[in-house]
């Protein structure tokens, strides 16, 4: 037995002896970054390559290197085996021969089914101190030379443990994959070979195979003279250890498979399109890998069109404040933008929008309709094209539309895919889940559309377009609601006959406006809106105003800091949404709305808001549908009114992102200002605003709120679990802070 010794790490070890089995990249890596950790006492390497054994001891990434196994693995708490997939099986052989007392194996194969194949033969059965793992690190590198000690920091580890995989075990090789920085997950091991087939091994098989094709042409010289970035952005991995993959493709060959004549399937429509001079399924394959790619990063972590990150919170710190000042233009509007996509996907022809709002909600709404197959480039810059499929062109998408915490999309989609002569589940996030569906699916059942609902008619919803046939009806809304109006509408365009939809009180009637901009005719008679179906949209611009529901936060903001002078440009301000200024003038704000003019069929104006001494008053219970989404900031403007604000008929409050009436209540009573909700609305009287810690309740308007109030606070505000601020109001903390409003992040990991 040979053994080289170098000095080792010196702090606090936690485990004895490791050892590495294969001193390559991902082994010397692990070795090295091990040693720097201190978490064990030595790390000793094996490897049957005599430069590997002097290299990995003078470039310090093993205290010392003993060449035989048997050796090297004696007396040693954890072994990593990190050999190629195919040597695992010798390895294991001569392993299993082995007295190893408790010694915990793991390896770093990256194909798991089979390593734990390998595994079985040589033990007869996996014993529960074998721990599968893969680390999802690399680099064209190989061999000891590139040993990285920081190789794994941030990058997944998947731990793919089995039914009788010891806790202990599994426990042990977490913490030494976390000692080296990185994130381990566990895994089911067939899904981890499927998984790996698709992201790492389909994408290495044809980088080796395009480099390899224009290599062998004659003309392969000027080929690699001229390839640029692209060919080598995309042909980088070509360069990695042929070994290794060649092993990987033979241990995985079923998983791969599956993934190669997918993508062959999918390439072969590509060639088509080219041949055929198929522009609309190009321009849809690349916007649709374009957006994929841009949010790699996010749905990965699945968030935005996905379930938001569990493990990620953002805290808002608010600062005392003392007055704004300046002019600034507030992202577009959440519902026109939803209504924009929607309407200028089932239209003929091209539609242009402006304005967009680039927020979570009104993305998901623009993802759903990607999913079903229509082409939408955009947004950049708030431009988006919407290249419409008609009434009667939009598809099957591939799998459930996720909307996550938008309430508007998955109203309004419910009514359009109810007409679809497809199925479709919508699903959404926690929040959504806990939201009344029974609202639109009781009418559209009435109409002849088949729909299934979670217990209570929450969601998902689950749409049967094709066991559906739609008739057009009369419905009397029980509640003043813009979404459940819209949703009728729409599945009404689909419904034999006339659909028309009364309502209790005026809710915003974007839908109405919008669909007679794009042509298609709408009767409007006092509370009743109607529709009949026969008719078609076309293509058209669509200038979507700032949001008045973002506008309203800074207009409350000038209102209550002393010395503001504040004018908010562009904002819409259609009569079904002014609601916030008619209520905060009640209240004696002093705002004035000038430039006054229509776009597109919406009124636009610029607000400019100065600071007045606010008053409390009774809130007239007409302004109430006209400023629904506003009553959190409203309520700010109350608890720094004087006096006695009182809130009736407001309970649909309480079914929004959250029960808007409590937990405002809560937060005002947690800064000492009183605040009593009752069923239907809340009594706040105007007091003094203190410090304190807020629950947001993962609603984007309460976190929003809150801040606002800092203005007034006499310290410190601070919001949790903020990251839904994004659904409706990107940037929201640059812009505030762009007119004086002190607002910090605090990243939660
Ligand atoms: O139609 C719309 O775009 C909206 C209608 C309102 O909901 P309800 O219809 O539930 O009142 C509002 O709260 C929501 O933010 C957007
Ligand atoms: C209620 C809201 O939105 P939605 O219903 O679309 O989730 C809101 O933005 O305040």
């Amino acid at each position: 037995m040979s053994q080289l010794v170098t000095g080792s790490s010196s702090a606090a070890p936690i485990i004895g002896r490791v050892a590495v089995v294969g001193l390559g990249l991902i082994g010397g890596s692990f070795a090295k970054g091990l040693r720097e950790s201190g978490l064990c006492r030595e790390v000793v390497g094996s490897d049957p390559d005599p430069h590997t054994q002097q290299l990995a001891v003078s470039l310090g990434v093993v205290d010392s290197m003993v060449p035989d196994l048997p050796s090297a693995v004696q007396g040693a708490e954890l072994i990593l085996l990190a050999v190629p997939v195919l040597a695992m099986r010798s390895v294991l052989r001569e392993l299993a021969r082995l007295e190893l007392g408790g010694a915990v194996i793991t390896d770093t194969g990256s194909t798991k089914t089979a390593v734990v194949e390998a595994v079985r033969e040589a033990y007869g059965q996996v014993p529960p101190q074998f721990v599968p793992g893969h680390p999802i690190a690399g680099s064209e590198r190989s061999g000891v030379e590139a040993a990285d000690a920081g190789l794994f920091r941030r990058h997944k580890v998947i731990l793919t443990p089995l039914d009788n995989t010891d806790p202990a075990a599994v426990e042990r090789v977490r913490q030494a994959w976390q000692a080296l920085g990185a994130d381990v997950e566990d895994m089911p091991l067939e899904d981890h070979d499927e998984v790996l087939a698709a992201t790492s091994h389909l994408p290495h098989l044809l980088a080796f195979s395009l480099v390899d094709t224009l290599a062998s042409r004659s003309e392969n010289l000027e080929i690699f003279r001229y390839a640029a970035g692209g060919f080598r952005d995309f042909t980088r991995i070509a360069a990695s250890d042929p070994v290794m993959w060649r092993d990987v493709f033979l241990a995985n060959r079923d998983a791969v498979l599956r993934s190669l004549d997918t993508f062959t399937r999918d390439l072969s429509r590509l060639r088509t399109a080219v041949e055929e001079g198929d522009a609309n399924t190009l321009l849809g394959v690349f916007t649709r890998a374009r957006v994929a790619r841009e949010h790699f990063s996010t749905i990965l972590a699945r968030r935005a069109y996905m379930e938001p990150m569990q493990t990620q919170s953002i805290n808002f710190i608010a600062s005392p404040g003392s007055r704004v000042q300046g002019r600034i233009r507030v992202p577009g509007d959440k519902s026109i933008s939803h209504r924009s996509i929607m309407l200028g996907s089932i239209a003929e022809g091209v539609t242009e929008v402006e304005g967009f709002l680039e927020g979570e909600d009104s993305l998901a709404t623009l993802q759903a309709f990607r999913d079903m197959g229509v082409v939408i480039e955009g947004p950049h810059r708030g431009r988006v094209t919407i290249n419409g499929v008609g009434l009667h062109g939009l598809q099957a998408p591939p799998g459930p539309i996720y909307v996550g915490n938008s309430g508007t999309s998955m109203r309004l989609l419910a009514g359009l895919l109810a007409g679809q002569n497809f199925t479709t589940e919508l699903t959404g996030d926690a929040s959504l889940g806990k939201r009344p569906m029974g609202r639109v699916a009781d009418p559209l059942r009435a109409m002849g559309a088949t729909i299934d609902t979670a217990e209570g008619g929450r969601p998902p919803l689950v749409i049967k377009g094709a066991e559906s046939h739609l008739k057009g009806m009369e419905y009397v809304m029980p509640m003043a609601s813009a979404q459940v109006k819209s949703c009728l509408l729409l599945a009404g365009l689909y419904a034999e006959g006339k659909t028309s939809v009364t309502e209790p009180a005026p809710t915003r009637d974007h839908t109405e406006r919008m669909l007679k901009g794009f042509g298609y005719p709408v009767q409007v008679d006092g509370a009743t809106a109607t529709v009949e179906s026969g008719h078609k949209l076309t293509g058209c611009r669509i200038d979507v105003p700032a949001d008045i529901s973002s506008a309203a936060f800074f207009m409350v903001a000038a209102s209550i800091a002393e010395g503001s002078d504040l004018t908010l440009e562009h904002v819409g301000i259609n009569p079904t949404r002014i609601g916030v200024i008619n209520i905060l003038r009640a209240m004696g704000a002093d705002i004035t709305l000038s430039n006054e003019r229509e776009v597109g069929g919406e009124p636009v104006a610029d607000i400019r808001v100065r600071y007045a001494p606010l008053k409390g008053i009774e809130i007239p219970e007409d302004q109430v549908p006209l400023a629904i989404d506003e009553f959190p900031a409203l309520f700010i403007a109350a608890a720094c009114a004087e006096g006695r604000t009182v809130l009736r008929g407001a309970e649909e409050l309480r079914v929004k992102e959250s029960d808007r009436i409590q937990v405002m209540a809560d937060g005002l009573q947690t800064l000492g200002i009183r605040a009593e909700p009752t069923p239907d609305g809340v009594i706040i009287d105007g007091g003094v605003i203190g410090g304190g810690t807020i629950d947001s309740h993962m609603d984007h308007r309460i976190a929003m709120s809150f801040a606002i109030a800092s203005l007034r606070a006499t310290a410190d505000i601070r919001i949790t679990d903020c990251i839904h601020v994004a659904t409706s109001f990107p940037g929201f903390i640059d812009l505030a802070s762009s007119v004086g409003i002190q607002i910090r992040q605090e990243d939660n990991a």
